[in-house]
C-alpha cells in the first residue's frame, strides 16, 4: 500500500522514479515485521545504514571471487574484503541493537528465543540450549541470515520484473488484462487470487528464468565421495553450480534471450507450467531456498498491486532499462527510472473516493 501511495504520488505529478529505494524499503519491512513485529519509514536513518551496508555487502562478496576459492589468499591486504567486515560488523551492531530493544511480541527473535528459554528449562547433559544451536549469538546470526538471503534477492527480482515490463508493454497490457477480468477494481489482488492470474505467474517464472538472482547459486562443499553424470566429486571439493548456463541452455529453452512469458503457460494458455527440468531458480535439494513460498507471495502481490493501478513506461528522455546486469553474488541490473501512470480505472476510483 506504501509503495502504491508513493507511485501514486510520483503519477500526480508525472515524476521520473527511481523505484529501487522504494522496493528494498517495501520488501525490507516484510522482513522486519517478521523478525522484529516493525516496519521503517521514508528517510529513516535505521533503514538508510541498512541500505548502505546491504550494497556493500552485495558489492563485495563473491566479487572476483579468488578468495572464495583460495581462502588462504586473505593473509593478503584486500580492499574488498576491508570493506565487507566493516559493513557485516555495522550489520551485526543494528542486530544487536534490535534484539536488546526486543519487547514480548510474536515473531521471528520471539519464537527462537521462546525456544531458547524452553531448551534451557530442560537443560540435561546432553541437551543444551547451545548445543541446539540456540546462543543469542545463534538467534542473532539466524535473523542476520533471512535478512541477507530475503532483502536483496526478492528487491532484485521486483527491478528485473518492472526494467523488463517497460520494455515488454504488451506483457503488462496482458497481466491487465486479466487482472481486469478476474480482479476487477473495486477490491485489490489476494494471495488466494494467485490461481486465477497464469499470465502473471508466467511472468514471474520467465523473470526468474532470464535473469536467475543468484546466478551461480551458493557454493556448495561434497559431504562424501560422489559423483555428477560421469564425473566424480571428491568429498570436500567445492561445487558451483552455473545455474545461468542451465536457463539460457539452447537444448532446453527455444531462444533463451527472449523474454517470453508464453513459454511457462501450458497449450492451452490456461495455467503455469514449467516445461523443462532445466529450470532452478530457488536451487534444489537439502539446501534449496528456505523463503521460496514467502518470495514467491512477495513477487506476486506486489506485481500484482502495482499493475492493477498503473501502467509502467520509460519517462521522456530516459532510454529503455539495460537489461546487461553487473555481475555479483547477486546479478544486480543497473539503475533505471520509471514513469507510472495511473490506469483509467483506477484514476476514476480515487476521484470517487476523494
Ligand atoms: C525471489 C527471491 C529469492 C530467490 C530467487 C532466492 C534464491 C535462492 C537461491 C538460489 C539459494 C541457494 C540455493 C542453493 O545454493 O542450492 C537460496 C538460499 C537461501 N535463501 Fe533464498 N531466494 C529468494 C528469497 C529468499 C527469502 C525471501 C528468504 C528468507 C526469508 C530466503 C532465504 C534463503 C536461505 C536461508 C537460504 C540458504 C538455505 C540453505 O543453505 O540451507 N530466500 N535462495
Amino acid at each position: 500500500q506504501f509503495l502504491c501511495s508513493v507511485l501514486s504520488e510520483a503519477a500526480d505529478v508525472g515524476l521520473a522514479l527511481d523505484l529501487a529505494p522504494e522496493l528494498t524499503r517495501a520488501v525490507t519491512n516484510v522482513i522486519c515485521s517478521l523478525c522484529f513485529n516493525s516496519s521503517y519509514c521514508r528517510g529513516d536513518s535505521e533503514f538508510e545504514t541498512m541500505l548502505q551496508y546491504s550494497q556493500g555487502i552485495v558489492d563485495t562478496v563473491a566479487k572476483d571471487s579468488l578468495v572464495d576459492i583460495f581462502p588462504w589468499l586473505q593473509i593478503f591486504p584486500n580492499a574488498d574484503l576491508r570493506l565487507l567486515k566493516h559493513c557485516v560488523s555495522v550489520r551485526d551492531k543494528l542486530l544487536q541493537k534490535k534484539f536488546d530493544e526486543h519487547k514480548v511480541t510474536l515473531d521471528l527473535i520471539d519464537a527462537l528465543l521462546r525456544a531458547k528459554r524452553s531448551a534451557e528449562n530442560n537443560n540435561t547433559s546432553e541437551i543444551s540450549a547451545e548445543s541446539v544451536g540456540l546462543s543469542d549469538d545463534h538467534i542473532l546470526m539466524t535473523v542476520g541470515d533471512i535478512f541477507g538471503a530475503g532483502v536483496e534477492t526478492t528487491t532484485t527480482v521486483l527491478k528485473w520484473a518492472v526494467a523488463y515490463l517497460i520494455h515488454h508493454p504488451e506483457v503488462q497490457r496482458r497481466i491487465q488484462d486479466e487482472l481486469d477480468r478476474t480482479v476487477g477494481d473495486s477490491r485489490s489482488p489476494k494471495l488466494t487470487d494467485r490461481g486465477s492470474l497464469p499470465y502473471l505467474e508466467a511472468t514471474i517464472r520467465e523473470v526468474l528464468r532470464i535473469r536467475p538472482v543468484a546466478p551461480l547459486l551458493i557454493p556448495h562443499v561434497a559431504l562424501c565421495d560422489t559423483s555428477i553424470g560421469s564425473f566424480t566429486v571428491r568429498r570436500g571439493t567445492r561445487v558451483i553450480i552455473n545455474l545461468w548456463a542451465l536457463h539460457h541452455d539452447e537444448k532446453e529453452w527455444k531462444n533463451p534471450e527472449w523474454f517470453d512469458p508464453g513459454r511457462f503457460l501450458n497449450s492451452d494458455g490456461t495455467g503455469p507450467t514449467i516445461p523443462s527440468p532445466s529450470y532452478l531458480p530457488f536451487g534444489a535439494g537439502l539446501r534449496v531456498c528456505l523463503g521460496e513460498a514467502l518470495a514467491k507471495m512477495e513477487l506476486f502481490l506486489f506485481l500484482s498491486w502495482i499493475l492493477q493501478r498503473f501502467t509502467l513506461s520509460v519517462p521522456p528522455g530516459h532510454g529503455l532499462p539495460s537489461l546487461e546486469g553487473k555481475f555479483g553474488v547477486v546479478l544486480q541490473p543497473a539503475k533505471y527510472k520509471v514513469n507510472a501512470t495511473i490506469r483509467p480505472d483506477w484514476a476514476r476510483h480515487k476521484c470517487q473516493a476523494e
